[in-house]
């Protein structure tokens, strides 16, 4: 066993390959920040299936350390764009053409990592119709109970008064509010010490959502430097498309119930 073989990194360094002619010099930067994102992505999903299956199996410590190296990772990957804001919009430019349609719109794990937090949205199984293994990896994400399930369910098993239209709910669909978890979360809140896994883990998830819309508004931030308001090579209006998934909430009764607090 060597290091080079141990890794297959003649696999890995033969993956970075400009197609712009004569080559530009920034490309390679291009390639390699996507590249390092979709390898801790790889990372971010298998960690967060496990979670969800130590939630399913009632094992919650263990599935806790998972979210927290989730958190890790997700803290690396916003403060990676940095790197690419090195990148100027003039440099782009002279290679942006070579890229055609291609966009993030298309990156499979990151819309399976969007799922299995719970932004379902079964449309979106149409970007990867041609790519029979990346549609099977994003129908998983989608017919799977997303993080939010599993807990839920798990507090149902705990004794909590989980509304029964939420543990029968259709987990393909996009979560929507349910007031009747407020209260739910009230009581945790109210008696932290008699309610700590539970207590501990709605502040892990609001954690993970935190440092997703951190991620979120890092690429918005990067993107209005880099084409400022040009339209997407995937079709949308670009700024403002990504302006508006910053009001997106993976668990919305966790940030209702902060209301609810007495004080
Ligand atoms: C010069 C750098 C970048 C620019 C100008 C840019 C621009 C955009 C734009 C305009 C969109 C909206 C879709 C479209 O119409 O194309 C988008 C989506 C997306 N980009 Fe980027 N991006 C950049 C870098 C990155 C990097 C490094 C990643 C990391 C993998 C990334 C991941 C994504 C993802 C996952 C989406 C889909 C977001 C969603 O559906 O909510 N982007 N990007
Ligand atoms: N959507 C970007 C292009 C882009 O960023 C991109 C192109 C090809 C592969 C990945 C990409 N990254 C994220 O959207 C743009 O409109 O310039």
């Amino acid at each position: 066993m060597s290091y080079g073989g141990y890794l297959d990194l003649d696999t890995l360094l033969a993956a970075q390959r400009p197609i712009s002619r004569p080559e530009h010099h920034d490309e390679l930067l291009f390639i390699i920040q996507h590249q390092t994102t979709e390898l801790w992505l790889k990372l971010v999903l298998h960690e967060l299936e496990t979670a969800c299956e130590l939630m399913r199996a009632d094992d919650l410590a263990p599935a806790l350390k998972c979210i927290a190296r989730v958190k890790h990772i997700q803290k690396t990957l916003t403060e990676q764009w940095s790197v690419l804001a090195t990148l100027t919009p003039s440099e782009y430019a002279q290679f942006r053409g070579v890229l055609g349609n291609a966009s993030g719109f298309q990156s499979y794990q990151y819309r399976a990592v969007e799922f299995t937090l719970g932004n379902k949205n079964a449309k979106m199984l149409q970007v990867f119709e041609a790519d029979a293994a990346a549609s099977a990896i994003v129908r998983r994400a989608l017919e799977a109970p997303s993080l939010y399930d599993e807990f839920l369910r798990l507090l149902a098993r705990a004794g909590y008064d989980i509304p029964a239209d939420v543990l029968d709910r259709d987990v393909t669909k996009a979560w929507t509010f349910h007031d009747d978890l407020v209260p739910v979360f009230a009581a945790i809140y109210a008696d932290p010490e008699h309610n700590w896994a539970a207590y501990e883990t709605c502040e892990e998830l609001v954690d993970l959502e935190d440092n997703f819309q951190l991620w979120r508004f890092r690429h918005l931030k990067t993107v209005e430097r880099i084409i400022g308001s040009k339209t997407g090579t995937g079709g949308s209006s670009g700024a403002p498309f990504l302006r508006r998934a910053l009001e997106l909430t993976f668990f919305p009764e966790l940030y209702a119930v902060r209301t609810e607090i007495p004080g």
